[in-house]
Parts: structure tokens; sequence; C-alpha cells
């Protein structure tokens, strides 16, 4: 199944580029019809035999590593311009090396997409895809369960009269403050990735014939015949370039950076912008790159009276959601509890970082700012431009999302339990209390929750500016879908995997019965 380049044959039924996330979804559900075949071109390593991958704690080391595509963002004038995206460059991509917290998208979150012109992805139709997820979502367990974020529970619990819950995924919350439900093994620590569950059964007992895996691949241009794509250009590790030819569909997983990308090098996108760059034009498509959201966040970080107990799961397993505006459908302020303390960004602007601590990162649930990526260079091997826009929104909602944030902060450490174990806050300081202040420090030391999508957004097949159809099909091309978080028209107000994983078991049906009937897509 693990077939180097060289002797793997060039034409496959399915040929799927990015084994990430929702690909290795995708690649497992087409690959269950014995007499169907699948190339899966990933552009990273295997990870089945990789300690540092599938523990789960140690995701922090492959941040900035070599299976770390690490994208910087172009120059932030309202939030930080120093932020990497983390792009994973491994099998199962980014949850192999995220946090694996697992959240099923709020009903309000899907039906907005319905709303948006993505007709069929609403609640009723996507929530049943949650129980087919292969992936071991279990709550932290109790061993894992530290106490200084036991504490943190009881006093945001107390301090803004929120729920206690145990169990996020049991039913839809707007507001609430727990442990999260994790894709893990708490055994022994190992990640309940896309890979580990949906590839390694099928790879270790050799029971998928019609499975390719082309690791170390990367794919750089699509082929085409007219309007219908038919192959894709890729590049080996030893650089041997290829072509390999789908008899059905070629679907781009690559996620939302590198499906953009892709599609953009391939002359897929706004045209004027492909002819300033000398790309020739194959389709003007407007809405490729556009459309580029996150989930954004702020940190406000304390010192601890000593060294903090060191069971856990990987260092931030509870979380708090808020609803600020009793109007809006779901939460509207998330923060993530880090039993460590978080100042990389701080500590830029010279604010030290204490021996011991804590942190808490407020972020925005459903950011109202809208981004873009682009290409710089016609030049494959140079990374696309990501200007996220964060805090441009026009009733600065998203900034003010900040400063509520760490005033709610602020009245969860005052409180006991946690209060008795905290000395001092260390960022922001307690002597900046002012809006403007806090707004201008909170948005210098942003972070990224590292959940862009959006830049190939589903819609209408009329809607001028969505890339793909409610069936994945890219508007005005045939014989190509995207199923990735690219495809997000908007975010969902929980950290959005189980949403990506969700698309690929979808994807998998509509690319199923588009075949099932005989039709081409
Ligand atoms: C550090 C970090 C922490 C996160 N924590 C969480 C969390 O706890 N919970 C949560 O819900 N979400 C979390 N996320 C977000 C979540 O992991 C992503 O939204 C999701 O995994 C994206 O899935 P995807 O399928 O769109 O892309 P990916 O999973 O990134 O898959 C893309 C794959 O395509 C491959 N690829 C790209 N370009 C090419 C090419 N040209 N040729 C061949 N292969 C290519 C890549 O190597 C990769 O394997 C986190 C993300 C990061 C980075």
């Amino acid at each position: 199944m693990d077939t180097p380049l060289p002797e793997a044959p060039a034409e496959y039924d399915y040929l799927i580029v990015g084994g990430g996330t929702a690909g290795s979804v995708i690649a497992n559900r087409l690959t269950e019809d014995a007499d169907v075949t699948v190339a899966l071109i990933e552009g990273g390593p295997g990870d089945l035999d990789r300690p540092d991958v599938l523990t789960l704690r140690r995701w922090m080391g492959l941040l900035g590593g070599d299976l770390d595509y690490d994208y910087p963002t172009v120059p932030q004038p309202r939030g930080n311009s120093h932020i990497r995206h983390s792009r994973a460059r491994v099998l199962g991509g980014c949850s192999s090396h995220n946090t694996l917290i697992s959240f099923k998208p709020l009903p309000s979150d899907w039906d907005e997409w319905q709303e948006l012109g993505a007709d069929g992805w609403n609640a009723t139709v996507m929530d049943p895809y949650y129980d087919r997820l292969l992936n071991n979502i279990v709550p932290v367990a109790e061993k894992d369960r530290n106490a200084i974020a036991r504490d943190f529970v009881a006093a945001a619990r107390d301090a803004l009269d929120v729920p206690r819950i145990e169990g996020f995924n049991a039913a839809p919350f707007t507001e609430g403050v727990g442990f999260f439900d994790l894709a893990y093994h708490p055994e022994d620590n190992k990640r309940s990735s896309a890979s580990v569950a949906y590839l390694h059964p099928h790879l270790i007992a050799g029971d998928r014939p019609g499975l390719t895996l082309l690791l170390e691949t990367w794919a750089h241009r699509l082929e085409f015949a007219g309007d219908r794509v038919t192959g894709v250009r890729v590049r080996g590790a030893d650089g041997t370039d290829r072509l390999l030819t789908a008899r059905r569909e070629v679907v781009l997983c690559a996620g939302a950076v590198d499906t953009p990308r892709l599609l953009l090098l391939s002359g897929v996108g706004p045209a004027e912008d492909l002819t300033e760059l000398g790309i020739e034009v194959r389709h003007d498509l407007p809405g490729v790159g556009e459309n580029l959201i996150d989930h954004p966040e702020s940190v406000i970080v304390w010192e601890t009276d000593g060294p903090i107990p060191e069971n856990s799961a990987m260092d931030s397993d509870a979380g708090l959601f808020v609803r600020r505006n009793p109007e809006s459908p779901g939460p509207d302020l998330m923060f993530h509890f880090y039993q460590i303390p978080f100042t990389d960004h701080p500590e830029r602007l010279g604010w030290e970082r204490p021996a011991h601590g804590v942190s808490m990162t407020p972020n925005i649930p459903k950011p109202r700012s809208r981004g873009r990526l682009y290409l710089i260079s016609a030049d494959p091997k140079v990374k696309p431009a990501l200007d996220f826009r964060y805090f441009t929104d026009e009733d600065d909602e998203d900034a003010r999302t900040l400063v509520d944030g760490v005033r709610l902060a602020r009245r969860i450490a005052a409180s006991e339990p946690l209060a008795g174990w905290l000395t001092r806050e260390v960022f922001p300081g307690p002597e900046v209390t002012d809006d403007e202040e806090l707004s201008a420090l909170l948005r210098s030391v942003a972070h990224t929750v590292y959940h862009p999508a959006g830049t190939c957004r589903m819609g209408a097949a009329d809607d001028e500016m969505a890339v793909v159809d409610p069936r994945l099909r890219i508007r005005g091309l045939s014989g190509v879908r995207i199923a990735d978080a690219s495809v997000f028209p908007t975010l969902p107000a929980v950290n959005p995997m189980l949403g990506v994983l969700m698309t690929g078991e979808r994807a998998s049906d509509l690319i199923r019965e588009t075949h099932r009937g005989g039709d081409h897509a």
C-alpha cells in the first residue's frame, strides 16, 4: 500500500491531494469499496513510527520544526505582525500536531452555512456525521485533570455564573466551563488524529489494496482537458516530476492555505492577479483566496506561587464559553486555560516570563474581520501571502471581544479557589485598565488559535464569489472538488477540527453518490 513513487501506477479512480484531516477520512471511505483505486498524495512523511508526532502532549515541540510549513502573515496594522501560522507537513495534517480539542459544531454554526447558500449543510443533515467519526473522542481523563485547571473551572463557574459542563458534545450550549473532550487515548496519551483513526488500521492490516499512499510527494499543478481537471503534476522527494491522472475525480484536501495556493498556481483564481504574475488564466474564479478567516486570541498571564502539578493531557485541557450578547445564537467569547505561562509575544515587547504561571487566552468565536490569501510570485516554492486583516471590522467588535475577555479573566482570577494559587498578574499587568490601552496591548500580542479557513468558500451555485457549490464542486470546472477547512463559509463558534472531519465524511458521501449514479463530477 505504501508504494514508492516510481513504481506507482499513474492512473487512479481518485486522486486526493493532501493526506491531512479531511483527506484521511475521504481516502478511507472511498477505499471501503474494494473496486475503487485512490492515490493519497501527501507532502509530508508518514506518522506510524513517530512518537514525537503521536504523543499528544509533545504538540508544542512540533511547531516551527521540520514538520511545519510555517506560514508568516503580512504586516497587520491593527494586530500582531509576528504571528507564524503552523500547518503540519505530515500524514494526518494538522490533526497530527494540534491539541485535538474536539467540539461538534453547534447547530447554529451549520444552519448559518445553509443560510449563506450552502444548501444541504444544515444541522439536521450534518449532526449525524458526528456519530460516524472513527476518532476516539473522550473527556479529559481524571488522571490528566490538573488541580489548577479544576480550580479554574470552579472559579469561572462561580465568578461568571455559567454552568459547569461535563461533556461539551452532549448537547448544544451557549455558555459553560469545563474540561474538553479530546481525540486521544488517555492510557498512553496517543493521538487519535485523522491518520491514526482512519488510516493506521489499514496501513497495519494491509487490507485496502485500492489505496496507494504517496508520501513526501508535492502536488504543484493541476492538469486540465478544457474545463475538466484530469490529473495532478507531482514532485517526489527525489525531485522527480510526474503526472498522475484521475479516471473519476481529483479531490483537493490540502488545507486552507495550500488548496487555494495550488489553484492559483494552476491558473484558477482572480484573472487580474494571475495575469499580473504571469500565470496563464485557466479559469477566472474571483473568490479563490478571499474570505480568509481565523479565530484570533490574546493572552493574560499570571505568576503562580510555585510549581504547578505535572499531570495533564496537553497543557490546555479546560476552557470557558460566554455569551455576552443574548441575541447571539451561540457563545461570543471563548477562553482556553493554559497551565503554562504563554508569554511568547509579550516577551517580544519586554515582558518577563515567570518561572511558574498560567494563562487564559480569550478568543473570538465568530470573528467579523475578513482577510485574503494571494500569491506574490509564480514560483511554486514562494509561500503565499496571508493577510488576515485582524481587527479591521467596522464596528471594532473583534477587538472589543478581547478587552471584555481580559475583564472577565480578571474576575475569574480574583475568585477562589483559583485566586489562592496566583501571586500577580504578569501580562498585561493590573495597572492597565483603560479600554483603549488594553485594546492596543492585547492586539499587539494577539496570537492565532491556528484555525485559518474559508479561502475557497462554499456557496450557492450562482454566488460569484463562491469557489465551490454545495456539492463541493469547483464552480465552472468539472472533475474536481474541494474538501477541507478552505470551504468553510464561516468558522464554527468552537474549535473546527471535528467540523473538518465531518466535512470529509459528507464529501465522501457526495462523491460516492455521484459515481453510484454513473455520473461524472
Ligand atoms: C497548532 C494547532 C493546534 C490546533 N488545535 C486544534 C484543536 O485543538 N481543536 C480543533 O478543533 N482544531 C485545532 N486546530 C485546527 C485544526 O487542526 C485544523 O482546522 C484542521 O486540522 C485542518 O484540516 P484540513 O484537512 O483543512 O488541513 P490539514 O489537516 O492541514 O491537511 C492538509 C494536508 O495537505 C498536505 N498538503 C498541503 N499541500 C500539499 C500539496 N501541494 N501536495 C501534497 N500535500 C499537500 C499537508 O501536508 C497536510 O497533510 C489546530 C491547528 C493547529 C495548527
